[in-house]
Protein backbone atom coordinates (compact mmCIF):
# COMPACT_ATOMS: atom_id res chain seq x y z
CA UNK A 1 0.00 0.00 0.00
CA UNK A 2 1.21 3.37 -0.45
CA UNK A 3 1.41 4.25 3.25
CA UNK A 4 -2.53 3.75 3.63
CA UNK A 5 -2.70 0.45 5.60
CA UNK A 6 -5.51 -1.77 4.89
CA UNK A 7 -8.49 0.74 3.89
CA UNK A 8 -9.82 0.23 0.19
CA UNK A 9 -8.47 1.71 -2.53
CA UNK A 10 -10.17 3.48 -4.64
CA UNK A 11 -9.79 5.40 -8.49
CA UNK A 12 -12.16 8.26 -10.44
CA UNK A 13 -13.63 6.07 -13.22
CA UNK A 14 -11.88 8.23 -15.61
CA UNK A 15 -8.36 6.73 -15.39
CA UNK A 16 -9.99 3.74 -17.28
CA UNK A 17 -10.80 5.77 -20.30
CA UNK A 18 -9.19 9.26 -20.01
CA UNK A 19 -5.97 10.87 -20.49
CA UNK A 20 -4.96 8.36 -22.75
CA UNK A 21 -1.61 10.20 -24.72
CA UNK A 22 -0.81 9.54 -28.20
CA UNK A 23 2.71 10.28 -28.19
CA UNK A 24 2.85 10.19 -32.27
CA UNK A 25 0.48 13.41 -32.55
CA UNK A 26 0.81 14.50 -29.15
CA UNK A 27 -2.74 14.27 -27.39
CA UNK A 28 -4.73 12.97 -24.86
CA UNK A 29 -7.91 11.66 -25.79
CA UNK A 30 -11.54 9.78 -23.85
CA UNK A 31 -12.19 6.68 -25.65
CA UNK A 32 -15.53 5.51 -24.26
CA UNK A 33 -16.65 3.68 -27.97
CA UNK A 34 -15.42 4.38 -31.45
CA UNK A 35 -18.84 6.63 -32.47
CA UNK A 36 -17.21 8.94 -29.75
CA UNK A 37 -13.75 9.10 -30.48
CA UNK A 38 -14.64 9.05 -34.15
CA UNK A 39 -16.72 12.33 -33.32
CA UNK A 40 -14.11 13.66 -30.73
CA UNK A 41 -10.57 13.18 -32.41
CA UNK A 42 -11.04 12.47 -35.64
CA UNK A 43 -10.54 16.15 -36.71
CA UNK A 44 -7.85 17.09 -34.59
CA UNK A 45 -6.31 14.10 -35.64
CA UNK A 46 -6.01 14.34 -39.32
CA UNK A 47 -4.71 17.98 -38.45
CA UNK A 48 -2.13 16.62 -36.86
CA UNK A 49 -0.54 13.99 -39.86
CA UNK A 50 -3.23 10.77 -39.35
CA UNK A 51 -4.49 10.70 -42.36
CA UNK A 52 -6.42 7.98 -43.92
CA UNK A 53 -9.20 5.32 -42.77
CA UNK A 54 -6.44 2.46 -42.25
CA UNK A 55 -3.90 4.94 -40.04
CA UNK A 56 -7.20 6.01 -38.47
CA UNK A 57 -8.05 2.34 -37.43
CA UNK A 58 -4.55 1.41 -36.04
CA UNK A 59 -4.70 4.28 -33.73
CA UNK A 60 -8.14 3.48 -32.48
CA UNK A 61 -6.98 -0.15 -31.63
CA UNK A 62 -3.69 1.07 -30.11
CA UNK A 63 -6.80 3.17 -27.84
CA UNK A 64 -8.32 0.83 -27.32
CA UNK A 65 -5.80 -1.28 -26.45
CA UNK A 66 -4.93 1.00 -23.73
CA UNK A 67 -8.17 0.79 -22.40
CA UNK A 68 -7.85 -2.85 -21.86
CA UNK A 69 -4.45 -2.13 -19.94
CA UNK A 70 -5.68 -0.10 -17.68
CA UNK A 71 -8.72 -2.60 -16.73
CA UNK A 72 -5.89 -4.75 -15.79
CA UNK A 73 -3.52 -3.20 -14.05
CA UNK A 74 -3.96 -3.03 -10.71
CA UNK A 75 -3.99 -6.63 -10.71
CA UNK A 76 -0.77 -7.51 -13.26
CA UNK A 77 0.82 -4.66 -10.67
CA UNK A 78 0.40 -6.86 -7.72
CA UNK A 79 1.52 -9.76 -9.42
CA UNK A 80 4.64 -8.40 -10.49
CA UNK A 81 5.42 -6.94 -7.19
CA UNK A 82 5.12 -10.86 -5.31
CA UNK A 83 7.86 -11.54 -8.09
CA UNK A 84 10.03 -9.31 -7.67
CA UNK A 85 9.76 -9.87 -3.70
CA UNK A 86 10.09 -13.92 -4.23
CA UNK A 87 12.93 -13.57 -6.82
CA UNK A 88 14.86 -10.78 -6.98
CA UNK A 89 18.47 -10.22 -4.87
CA UNK A 90 18.86 -6.24 -4.53
CA UNK A 91 22.46 -5.27 -4.85
CA UNK A 92 22.01 -2.24 -2.30
CA UNK A 93 19.92 -3.62 0.14
CA UNK A 94 20.09 -0.41 2.45
CA UNK A 95 18.62 1.70 0.31
CA UNK A 96 15.43 0.06 0.71
CA UNK A 97 14.98 1.78 4.44
CA UNK A 98 15.22 5.26 4.30
CA UNK A 99 18.15 6.44 6.43
CA UNK A 100 18.89 10.02 7.91
CA UNK A 101 22.22 10.40 6.42
CA UNK A 102 20.71 9.45 2.92
CA UNK A 103 19.63 13.58 3.18
CA UNK A 104 21.27 16.68 2.84
CA UNK A 105 21.47 19.04 5.99
CA UNK A 106 19.99 21.55 4.01
CA UNK A 107 17.11 19.55 3.72
CA UNK A 108 16.95 18.73 7.18
CA UNK A 109 17.23 22.31 8.48
CA UNK A 110 14.41 23.21 6.23
CA UNK A 111 11.93 20.34 7.62
CA UNK A 112 13.11 21.47 11.19
CA UNK A 113 11.95 24.50 10.68
CA UNK A 114 8.90 23.82 9.98
CA UNK A 115 8.05 21.70 12.14
CA UNK A 116 8.93 24.87 14.85
CA UNK A 117 6.46 26.80 16.46
CA UNK A 118 8.08 29.98 14.41
CA UNK A 119 7.56 28.23 10.60
CA UNK A 120 6.32 30.79 7.99
CA UNK A 121 6.45 30.64 4.48
CA UNK A 122 8.67 33.65 4.75
CA UNK A 123 11.07 32.14 7.18
CA UNK A 124 10.82 28.81 4.87
CA UNK A 125 12.33 30.63 1.82
CA UNK A 126 15.99 31.69 3.36
CA UNK A 127 16.30 27.62 3.30
CA UNK A 128 14.91 27.25 0.12
CA UNK A 129 15.73 28.60 -3.54
CA UNK A 130 12.31 29.38 -4.88
CA UNK A 131 11.16 30.61 -8.81
CA UNK A 132 9.62 34.38 -8.50
CA UNK A 133 6.17 33.39 -8.29
CA UNK A 134 5.75 30.31 -9.54
CA UNK A 135 5.18 28.68 -6.58
CA UNK A 136 8.14 25.86 -7.27
CA UNK A 137 11.09 25.05 -4.60
CA UNK A 138 14.60 23.73 -5.44
CA UNK A 139 16.50 22.46 -2.87
CA UNK A 140 19.37 19.72 -2.15
CA UNK A 141 17.49 16.47 -0.64
CA UNK A 142 19.88 13.55 -1.10
CA UNK A 143 23.82 13.23 -0.48
CA UNK A 144 25.76 12.34 -3.52
CA UNK A 145 26.33 8.66 -2.28
CA UNK A 146 22.60 7.98 -2.44
CA UNK A 147 22.33 8.92 -5.87
CA UNK A 148 25.19 6.69 -6.90
CA UNK A 149 23.95 3.78 -4.81
CA UNK A 150 19.80 4.02 -6.04
CA UNK A 151 20.74 4.58 -9.77
CA UNK A 152 23.02 1.37 -9.24
CA UNK A 153 20.02 -0.66 -7.32
CA UNK A 154 17.33 0.31 -10.28
CA UNK A 155 20.09 -0.49 -13.32
CA UNK A 156 20.72 -3.56 -11.46
CA UNK A 157 16.92 -3.94 -11.35
CA UNK A 158 16.95 -3.43 -15.22
CA UNK A 159 19.42 -5.97 -15.75
CA UNK A 160 17.26 -8.64 -14.02
CA UNK A 161 14.93 -11.41 -16.17
CA UNK A 162 11.79 -9.80 -13.75
CA UNK A 163 8.64 -7.81 -15.57
CA UNK A 164 8.84 -4.48 -15.05
CA UNK A 165 5.63 -2.02 -14.84
CA UNK A 166 6.20 0.97 -16.36
CA UNK A 167 5.27 4.72 -14.93
CA UNK A 168 2.49 6.07 -17.35
CA UNK A 169 1.51 6.26 -20.76
CA UNK A 170 4.15 9.18 -21.13
CA UNK A 171 7.44 7.66 -19.69
CA UNK A 172 8.29 4.39 -21.80
CA UNK A 173 11.53 3.96 -19.47
CA UNK A 174 11.50 3.77 -15.76
CA UNK A 175 10.90 1.52 -12.71
CA UNK A 176 7.14 1.80 -10.45
CA UNK A 177 8.84 1.92 -6.99
CA UNK A 178 5.72 0.28 -5.12
CA UNK A 179 6.67 -3.08 -7.25
CA UNK A 180 10.18 -2.66 -5.83
CA UNK A 181 9.28 -3.02 -2.38
CA UNK A 182 10.46 0.36 -1.75
CA UNK A 183 7.15 2.41 -0.52
CA UNK A 184 6.92 0.83 3.25
CA UNK A 185 10.31 1.89 4.23
CA UNK A 186 11.79 4.56 1.91
CA UNK A 187 8.79 6.54 0.18
CA UNK A 188 6.17 6.41 3.04
CA UNK A 189 8.35 7.80 5.46
CA UNK A 190 10.11 10.18 2.98
CA UNK A 191 7.02 11.97 2.42
CA UNK A 192 5.36 11.46 6.05
CA UNK A 193 8.22 12.59 7.92
CA UNK A 194 9.83 15.25 5.67
CA UNK A 195 8.20 16.27 2.64
CA UNK A 196 4.50 16.69 4.88
CA UNK A 197 5.87 18.95 7.05
CA UNK A 198 7.69 20.96 3.90
CA UNK A 199 4.55 21.09 2.34
CA UNK A 200 2.13 22.19 4.59
CA UNK A 201 4.10 25.25 4.98
CA UNK A 202 4.66 25.74 1.09
CA UNK A 203 1.17 24.42 0.21
CA UNK A 204 -1.44 24.46 2.38
CA UNK A 205 -4.46 25.39 0.02
CA UNK A 206 -3.16 22.06 -1.74
CA UNK A 207 -3.16 19.83 1.13
CA UNK A 208 -0.01 19.96 1.72
CA UNK A 209 0.08 19.25 5.58
CA UNK A 210 -2.46 15.64 5.17
CA UNK A 211 -0.58 14.29 1.74
CA UNK A 212 -1.79 10.49 2.91
CA UNK A 213 -1.09 9.01 -0.12
CA UNK A 214 1.77 8.54 -3.33
CA UNK A 215 2.40 7.08 -6.13
CA UNK A 216 6.41 7.21 -6.92
CA UNK A 217 8.22 6.05 -9.64
CA UNK A 218 11.79 6.55 -11.16
CA UNK A 219 12.05 8.10 -15.04
CA UNK A 220 14.79 7.56 -17.29
CA UNK A 221 15.94 9.55 -20.83
CA UNK A 222 18.44 8.80 -22.73
CA UNK A 223 19.71 9.35 -26.76
CA UNK A 224 18.46 5.51 -27.41
CA UNK A 225 15.30 5.36 -25.38
CA UNK A 226 12.84 8.75 -24.22
CA UNK A 227 14.20 11.92 -24.89
CA UNK A 228 12.03 14.07 -23.40
CA UNK A 229 8.67 14.63 -21.65
CA UNK A 230 5.57 16.27 -23.07
CA UNK A 231 3.64 19.23 -21.26
CA UNK A 232 0.90 17.70 -18.67
CA UNK A 233 0.19 17.78 -15.34
CA UNK A 234 0.40 15.03 -12.88
CA UNK A 235 -1.94 12.49 -10.88
CA UNK A 236 -0.76 14.44 -7.76
CA UNK A 237 -1.76 17.93 -5.12
CA UNK A 238 2.14 18.23 -4.91
CA UNK A 239 4.79 16.58 -6.81
CA UNK A 240 8.56 16.10 -5.99
CA UNK A 241 11.06 15.46 -8.63
CA UNK A 242 14.26 14.53 -7.58
CA UNK A 243 17.91 14.15 -10.32
CA UNK A 244 19.67 11.14 -9.64
CA UNK A 245 21.63 11.80 -12.38
CA UNK A 246 24.00 9.63 -13.81
CA UNK A 247 25.42 12.95 -16.47
CA UNK A 248 23.36 14.66 -19.22
CA UNK A 249 23.45 17.41 -21.01
CA UNK A 250 20.52 19.61 -21.48
CA UNK A 251 16.80 17.96 -20.70
CA UNK A 252 15.81 20.70 -18.33
CA UNK A 253 12.18 21.15 -16.34
CA UNK A 254 9.69 24.01 -17.49
CA UNK A 255 7.09 25.32 -16.13
CA UNK A 256 3.73 26.37 -17.37
CA UNK A 257 1.14 28.06 -15.71
CA UNK A 258 -2.02 26.37 -13.75
CA UNK A 259 -4.28 23.86 -16.08
CA UNK A 260 -7.29 26.25 -16.36
CA UNK A 261 -5.18 28.64 -17.99
CA UNK A 262 -5.72 28.28 -21.59
CA UNK A 263 -2.70 26.77 -23.90
CA UNK A 264 -2.39 30.41 -25.74
CA UNK A 265 -2.18 32.37 -22.76
CA UNK A 266 0.91 30.57 -21.16
CA UNK A 267 4.31 31.70 -20.60
CA UNK A 268 6.98 29.00 -19.55
CA UNK A 269 9.90 29.10 -17.58
CA UNK A 270 12.80 26.67 -17.75
CA UNK A 271 14.36 25.20 -14.62
CA UNK A 272 17.79 23.91 -14.35
CA UNK A 273 18.10 20.45 -12.21
CA UNK A 274 21.00 19.60 -10.33
CA UNK A 275 21.76 16.03 -8.96
CA UNK A 276 20.75 15.49 -5.87
CA UNK A 277 18.52 18.51 -5.33
CA UNK A 278 14.43 18.26 -5.42
CA UNK A 279 11.85 20.27 -7.06
CA UNK A 280 8.93 20.97 -5.17
CA UNK A 281 6.18 21.94 -7.30
CA UNK A 282 1.72 21.81 -7.66
CA UNK A 283 0.80 18.51 -9.53
CA UNK A 284 -1.77 20.48 -11.20
CA UNK A 285 0.85 23.42 -12.58
CA UNK A 286 1.47 22.66 -16.68
CA UNK A 287 4.91 21.27 -16.91
CA UNK A 288 7.40 18.98 -19.31
CA UNK A 289 11.01 18.18 -19.79
CA UNK A 290 13.20 19.19 -22.47
CA UNK A 291 15.17 16.61 -24.88
CA UNK A 292 18.57 15.60 -23.40
CA UNK A 293 21.14 15.80 -26.01
CA UNK A 294 23.66 13.43 -24.45
CA UNK A 295 24.50 11.19 -21.64
CA UNK A 296 21.69 9.44 -19.28
CA UNK A 297 18.95 11.59 -16.74
CA UNK A 298 17.54 9.05 -13.88
CA UNK A 299 14.95 11.23 -12.00
CA UNK A 300 13.01 10.34 -8.97
CA UNK A 301 9.05 11.60 -9.47
CA UNK A 302 6.74 11.45 -6.13
CA UNK A 303 3.47 12.37 -7.10
CA UNK A 304 1.90 12.95 -3.45
CA UNK A 305 -1.99 13.16 -2.52
CA UNK A 306 -3.92 14.44 0.15
CA UNK A 307 -7.47 12.73 -0.33
CA UNK A 308 -9.29 15.32 1.22
CA UNK A 309 -8.43 17.72 -1.58
CA UNK A 310 -9.06 14.89 -4.18
CA UNK A 311 -12.29 13.86 -2.73
CA UNK A 312 -13.95 17.14 -4.25
CA UNK A 313 -12.53 17.19 -7.23
CA UNK A 314 -10.61 14.48 -9.25
CA UNK A 315 -7.43 16.13 -10.82
CA UNK A 316 -7.58 14.15 -14.10
CA UNK A 317 -10.80 14.52 -15.25
CA UNK A 318 -11.56 17.73 -13.24
CA UNK A 319 -15.10 17.08 -12.18
CA UNK A 320 -16.55 14.89 -8.84
CA UNK A 321 -14.39 11.82 -8.67
CA UNK A 322 -16.66 8.89 -9.31
CA UNK A 323 -14.82 6.23 -6.86
CA UNK A 324 -14.44 2.71 -8.03
CA UNK A 325 -12.54 0.43 -5.93
CA UNK A 326 -9.49 -1.37 -6.65
CA UNK A 327 -7.88 -4.15 -6.05
CA UNK A 328 -4.15 -2.53 -6.04
CA UNK A 329 -3.36 0.84 -4.57
CA UNK A 330 -5.48 3.22 -6.28
CA UNK A 331 -5.27 6.67 -6.93
CA UNK A 332 -5.26 8.52 -3.57
CA UNK A 333 -9.49 8.87 -3.21
CA UNK A 334 -11.30 7.99 0.06
CA UNK A 335 -14.56 6.98 0.97
CA UNK A 336 -15.34 6.63 4.66
CA UNK A 337 -19.40 5.56 4.55
CA UNK A 338 -21.42 7.29 7.11
CA UNK A 339 -23.52 4.93 9.37
CA UNK A 340 -26.84 5.79 8.22
CA UNK A 341 -25.81 6.38 4.56
CA UNK A 342 -23.09 5.90 2.70
CA UNK A 343 -21.82 9.50 1.50
CA UNK A 344 -18.68 10.24 0.69
CA UNK A 345 -17.31 12.73 3.82
CA UNK A 346 -13.66 14.16 2.86
CA UNK A 347 -11.34 14.25 5.70
CA UNK A 348 -7.92 15.44 6.69
CA UNK A 349 -6.74 12.53 8.72
CA UNK A 350 -2.90 13.40 9.46
CA UNK A 351 -1.31 16.54 9.75
O1 LIG B 1 11.40 14.01 -16.41
C1 LIG B 1 11.07 14.79 -15.54
O2 LIG B 1 11.91 15.34 -14.84
C2 LIG B 1 9.63 15.12 -15.33
C3 LIG B 1 8.79 13.92 -15.04
C4 LIG B 1 7.38 14.29 -14.77
O3 LIG B 1 6.98 15.42 -14.82
C5 LIG B 1 6.40 13.23 -14.45
O4 LIG B 1 6.73 12.05 -14.60
O5 LIG B 1 5.29 13.57 -14.02
FE1 LIG C 1 4.94 15.52 -14.25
Amino acid sequence: MSGRGTAPSYSCACFFNDNIFIEEYQLHVRFTDVQQFTRDYQKALQSRGCHGAEKFAQLLETVKKEVQRRMTLAEESIRRKAEISLYYKPLHPEVYVLQECFLAEEFLEAVRFCESPNASLEGLLNHLYSIPGKRIYCFSIFVPQFCRDFVEELEHFEKSHLEKGRPNTMNNYGVLLNELGLDESFTTPLREKYLRPLASVLYPDWGGGCLDSHKAFVVQYSVDKDLDLSCHYDNSEVTLNVSLGKEFTDGNLYFSDMREVPSNERRYTEVEHTIGHGILHRGQQVHGALPITSGERWNLIIWMRASSIRNKLCPMCNKEPQLVETAGEGDGFTMIKKEDGGETVDVCTVI
